[in-house]
């Protein structure tokens, strides 16, 4: 028989095409031919990003077509990309799996369509290939995806998604409570970015039943409502890199890995990392409250601060902030993230809760200060501080900022919390426990790998 050969296609942001790559490679381990179709811009920055080129290429197949938008245009205004993604890559999905079929390669045995990407299902089934779904974000944010025909039918939301009043809901009475004004497609101010993302999340529940598999970066461990709510959702994670003693790919910036030599020279546990994943953006005013809260820690701090973290981000600092800290304060444009939270010298993660950088501190057994930008990540606030309880929120002013004697009061509570700590370290093991042999995600992840090859 040949090699099965699988298609893989991400929403294109980078919280999607990280994890979903990190499955590309598992595939690659387990004997699959494996070619990964990312938009063209995000194409460039993975292969601008790949410290080993040739080695990544050997692999899994890199290949990319357009979302419809000009190389230069505005990626973070999601209404847009996603119209635009929605309309022009199917056409193009389908050229694409057409030639490689009609060529001498494998043909394509399966598709693993990212959980947003409709329109990739629709594909799949129009061409008869197998399917299986993957969510890269919390089972629970699946399940409330599913639950839409039911929150319509109870009048929690109108049939555009609206809450018909701000309330606290629960999809089972074993699972956290969820805000309504903090659904992820309310997130958007703007009316028409949030039904382009709602109408996103009702074409993906039609498609979602042309699955044959749809498997989650998630463990029962972590979210044992959620999967008993949906039982047809297979656990396979945490994915993690370090789990298969490899590296992640499919970065959109080049790391600066020099930060890694900097932290080896701080004692155990000693370093507050501080990072907001792709998305996050802030105002100065938000931005220099939290260079004065990490300075007034007195501790050294690892700070991401992205090129596109905030305008013109050389003058965004407070004045005479970067001399004063010279000695314990670490910027870097994009960090080595899987390595940093390994690192011994780590005391704390300051994170925004995306749910690639909750899994990965949880993994790692860190303590979480919680800074929910948007959308998913105020739930996965309420599963750090509320339900696992690892970390702590921080409380705004009357104004709707951080400010900074919040930042430097929760990081001294946070790191004086020893029972806090240790229930992170035990979330460790747990989370440790699922993904070795014979745990939980291991034997999902093998009897996704039989399905795969039947
Ligand atoms: O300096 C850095 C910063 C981040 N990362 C990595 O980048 C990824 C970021 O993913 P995530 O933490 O999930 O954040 P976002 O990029 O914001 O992810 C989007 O996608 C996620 C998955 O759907 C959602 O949970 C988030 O809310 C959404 O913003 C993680 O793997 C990090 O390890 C680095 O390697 N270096």
């Amino acid at each position: 028989m040949d090699t099965p050969h699988v298609l893989a296609i991400p929403y294109p942001a980078q919280g999607h095409v990280i994890p979903l790559l990190e499955l590309a490679q598992c595939l690659v381990q387990h004997g699959f031919e494996v070619t990964f179709v990312n938009s063209e811009l995000n194409h460039r920055r993975v292969m601008n990003a790949l410290p080993d080129k040739d080695n990544v290429r050997n692999h899994v197949n890199l290949v990319w077509i357009p979302d419809g938008l000009e190389l230069w245009e505005d990626r973070n205004d999601l209404g847009k990309l996603t119209e635009s993604a929605s309309e022009v890559m199917p056409g193009k999905l389908e050229e694409l799996i057409e030639k490689i079929n009609g060529s001498d390669n494998n043909k394509i045995t399966c598709v693993i369509a990212d959980g947003c990407q409709g329109w990739a299902m629709e594909v799949a089934e129009k061409m008869r290939i197998r399917l299986a779904v993957f969510y890269p974000a919390a089972a629970a944010l699946w399940a409330l995806g599913f639950s839409i025909p039911e929150l319509i039918a109870d009048g929690i939301i109108d049939s555009y998604g609206t809450p018909v009043k701000s309330q606290m809901i629960q999809l089972s009475p074993a699972m956290p409570s969820m805000n309504t004004e903090n659904f992820p497609w309310m997130c958007f101010q703007d009316e028409n970015t949030k039904n382009i993302l709602f109408d996103l999340n009702t074409r993906t529940l039609k498609a979602v039943k042309f699955a044959d598999r749809l498997i989650c970066n998630s463990s029962y461990e972590l979210e044992p409502a959620a999967f008993s709510l949906f039982p047809n959702f297979l656990a396979i994670g945490p994915l993690l890199a370090s789990n298969r003693l490899g590296k992640s790919i499919g970065h959109f910036w080049p790391e600066d890995s020099t930060c890694l030599e900097w932290l080896d020279q701080h004692p155990a546990q000693s370093v507050i990392y501080v990072a907001f994943g792709s998305f996050t953006v802030f105002d100065q005013i938000q931005f220099q409250e939290l260079a004065i809260g990490l300075e007034q820690t007195n501790r050294p701090f690892l700070w991401v601060v992205r090129p596109d973290i905030i305008e013109k981000t050389n003058d965004a600092y407070p004045r005479g902030f970067k001399e004063r800290v010279v000695t314990r304060g670490r910027m870097v444009g994009w960090a080595p993230q899987d390595k940093v939270l390994s690192h011994p010298s780590v005391a704390c993660f300051l994170s925004h809760c995306g749910w690639n950088s909750t899994i990965e501190g949880v993994s790692n057994g860190i303590p979480f200060l919680c800074w929910p930008y948007f959308g998913d990540q105020f739930f996965n606030q309420t599963y750090i501080c509320d339900v696992w309880k690892v970390g702590l929120w921080f409380n705004k002013d009357e104004s709707g900022i951080i400010r900074h004697e919040e930042i430097k009061g929760k990081v001294e509570q946070l790191l004086a919390d020893e029972a806090l700590k240790a229930r992170a370290l035990h979330l460790k093991e747990v989370t440790a426990e699922t993904v070795k042999e014979g745990g939980c995600s291991s034997n999902n992840f093998s009897s996704f790998i039989r399905w795969m090859k039947e």
